[in-house]
Parts: C-alpha cells; structure tokens; sequence
C-alpha cells in the first residue's frame, strides 16, 4: 500500500514537472496585468481558459460572482452510489493598488492549478479506488479586498468541499502562520470649507477631525493586547491650503486573534472617530467592510501531512512568524483545510514594490511548484486512506466545538 502512494506521490510531480511552461505562462500572465479585488476580469478569463484547454474538466465561468470560477474533474473511482470525496483547491488572484502582485497572488492561482492538475494526473494512472472522488478548483476574487471566499462561502460554494487545499507565498515555509481576524472600516468626516485666510471662523475643518482620529487610535494602541492590531491611512486629506477641507477620508483596518473580540477593538476605534467628529464639529460616517475576516482554524492532521510530504521534497519549515489576515480563515471554520505558506526565492517583504519583482521574477518558479507537489500529495494522502480523512473531519468537528463554547 505504502508503495503504491509512493508511487502517485511520484506521479504528481512528474505531472506537475511536465506542465512547468504552462503554468509558469498562467501565473506571468497574471502577473502582468494586475486587477483589484472583483475587478480581475483578465485574471479570470486566462485561469477558464486555462482549464477550458485541459482535458476532463467542467469549467464553469463567473462561478457566484462575476470575477470567481469553478472547475471540477470526476467523480472518478469507487462504486456507484458511494459518497463523493471531494478535493477543492483555492486559486487567488487580486494584486494591490499602485504596486501590482505585492503578495504574490499570481503564485497562488499557478499553485492551485498546478496541485490540481498534479492530483488529476495521479487519480488517472490508476483505476480502482477505494471512493468516488472528485477534484474541484474555486477561483475565489478579492482576497485583499471585501472577501470574495466569504461571498462564495454566502452562496454556498464550499458545502460539498471535503477538504480545501491552498498556498500563500512569504518569506518562509510555514505550515501555518497565526492569520488574524479583521474588521475594516471607512471613516468620512464632513466638514465646511471656507477661505482659510479670510474667515476660517466660517469653516468646519474635516482635516482636523482626521487628524485627531488618527492621534485618538495611536494612543489607544498604548492600551492594546499585543495580539491586536489597528492601523490606517488618509485617503482623502482635502485639495488646498487655503481651502479648509470640507470633507476627508480615512481607512482602518482592526485586527484581533480571535473574531470574537472584533466587536470589542471596534467600540473603542468607534469612540476615537466619534471624538474627533464631536471635537471638530465635523459629522462623521462610518462605513464598515464588506466582510469580516476569521482567523484559520487549524487542522494540524492535514498541517502535519503536508510538512511530511513537504520535508521529503527538500522544503525546511520554520515554527514561527507573523501574518496578515485571509478570508480563507472563514473558509477553514466551514471546512476542514490548510493555508500553508511558502518561500520564494527571495527575502523581500509582502506588500513592497521588491515582492512585486519577486513573485514575478522566474526564480520563483520552482518553489511555487514545489509548494504544488505537496499539496497534492497531501491530498492523496487524505484521499488514499479513509481512516485520514476520518481523523482530519474529527479534529475539524472537535476544533469548531472547542471554538463555539463561550
Ligand atoms: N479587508 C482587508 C483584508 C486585508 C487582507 C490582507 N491580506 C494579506 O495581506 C494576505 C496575507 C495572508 N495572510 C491583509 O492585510 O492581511
């Protein structure tokens, strides 16, 4: 037995070895023309081209929102009648604004399509299995921005998933990194403009009332847990010094480890907004994000697996490290899964004009690809022996069951 999931191991990454152009070709593709959040039209068209173009797979375009799409391979195996596993793999592709794929979501979508096609190719060379199953890759939009995996989610997307696989890229591999939960919100002052030389005493100054909610959030930063974190920027500042701003705009970004203390960071941001509204004489309104993010719910069955198969393709794992926030940690709460993260060749940080350079840059090829191979593998894993997957849908259930106790 052992031999022949060596064997499959074996034949993803040939599989995966053999496809390297083309889906080095996907992620260049979309590196090159970076979209925003819902907006990765381009993004889109080349991933339903993609595996339009490959055999076997119902591609199903603008899958629940216009920028998503789904493609599903199988059921294959077993007998008829028995119950489906079913394997989903996530691609992202938003970029940032102003510095392009910052993040290396281009790398995301060529990894999940690769671990796909890798696993599809593994399920082919052999014909009996002990279950049905079936391969599914949701393109989901909108990671930095909104949610598009909480949107899917909404609809219904991920109920038949068994297990979700995805790869994110950093500095590291990391199996896991202690995503946070976050809240985001847009905060807009207006005010009264008037000739700033004049008569400033006919003006209400919105500049001043984002000044002051600026310095209100830095010092109660003091306050916060370490594990918190709050942070923003000023969109809209106003046009002219001799204008006093009638209206300005800031974006904040509220983060704890755990979604349940969201509603708490944010009654005391919201206290520092309205204080500066009521000191300046400013109205404020506060508009929240689209969705809250979770933090990952852990599966250390599928994390302990894919460090296994990872270690035996040559990758070192670190044990620590910092993180952002993913809308696959809501995901991870409906759904057994894992959201590694992994090197790619180079030291420069997420979100700087060098990581744009470095998740385009050929170098990061192979491990993006190597990040594929064990995913995959990981896959078989789950997918070659019932009792594994029994244990990763044990921990899930004890985990959710631990996390809704008050
Ligand atoms: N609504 C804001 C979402 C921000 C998400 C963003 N994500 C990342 O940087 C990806 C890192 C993966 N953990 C963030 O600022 O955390």
């Amino acid at each position: 037995m052992a031999e022949k999931l060596q064997a499959l191991k074996q034949q993803v990454c040939c599989s995966i070895d053999e496809a390297k152009d083309k889906l080095h070709g996907l992620g260049d593709a979309i590196w090159h023309h970076p979209e925003l959040a819902y907006e990765e039209r381009h993004a889109h068209d080349t991933l339903v081209r993609f595996f339009t173009q490959e055999k076997g797979w119902t591609v199903e375009p603008h899958y629940k929102l216009e920028t998503a799409f789904r493609a599903t391979w199988g059921p294959v195996g077993g007998a008829d009648g028995e119950s489906v596993v079913n394997v989903g793999f996530l691609c992202e592709y938003d970029a940032l604004p102003s510095i392009g794929h910052a993040c290396g979501h281009n790398l995301i979508a060529e990894c999940g399509a690769a671990a796909a096609l890798g696993l599809k190719a593994a399920l082919e060379s052999e014909e009996a299995w002990p279950v049905l199953i079936k391969v599914t890759v949701l393109g989901t939009p909108a990671e930095e921005d909104g949610g598009g995996k909480v949107d899917l989610l909404q609809e219904g997307s991920f109920q038949d998933l068994d297990v979700v696989f995805m790869a994110h890229p950093t500095q590291k591999n990391a199996t896991y990194l202690p995503a946070m939960a976050i809240h985001s919100v847009l905060v807009k002052y207006h005010g009264r403009a008037a000739h700033a030389s004049a008569y400033p005493w006919e003006g209400v100054n919105a500049l001043d009332a984002a000044v002051m909610a600026y310095s209100n959030i830095s010092v109660l930063r003091q306050q916060f847990r370490p594990d918190w974190r709050i942070h923003g920027v000023i969109k809209h500042g106003g046009v002219k010094p001799n204008i006093i701003p009638d209206y300005t705009e800031l974006e904040y970004y509220m983060r704890t480890a755990s979604h349940r203390d969201l509603p708490n960071i944010t009654a005391k941001a919201e206290a520092c907004f309205h204080a500066a509204a009521m000191a300046t004489g400013c109205e404020v309104e506060l508009l929240f994000g689209k969705n809250d993010f979770y933090e990952v719910l852990r599966n250390r069955t599928l994390e302990d697996l894919y460090e296994e198969n990872g270690k035996a393709l040559g990758m070192k794992f670190a044990i620590d490290g910092f993180s952002g926030s993913t809308d696959f940690g809501n995901v991870s709460h409906a759904v057994p899964g894992i959201h590694p993260y992994f090197y790619i060749g180079s030291e420069a940080l997420n979100h700087t004009a060098e990581y744009t350079a470095a998740s385009g840059a050929d170098k990061a090829q192979f491990y993006t690809l190597r990040t594929a191979k064990a995913l995959a593998m990981t896959a078989l894993d789950v997918i070659f022996s019932p009792d594994v997957l029994d244990k990763v849908k044990q921990e899930f259930r004890e985990a959710k069951l631990r996390e809704e106790k008050p």
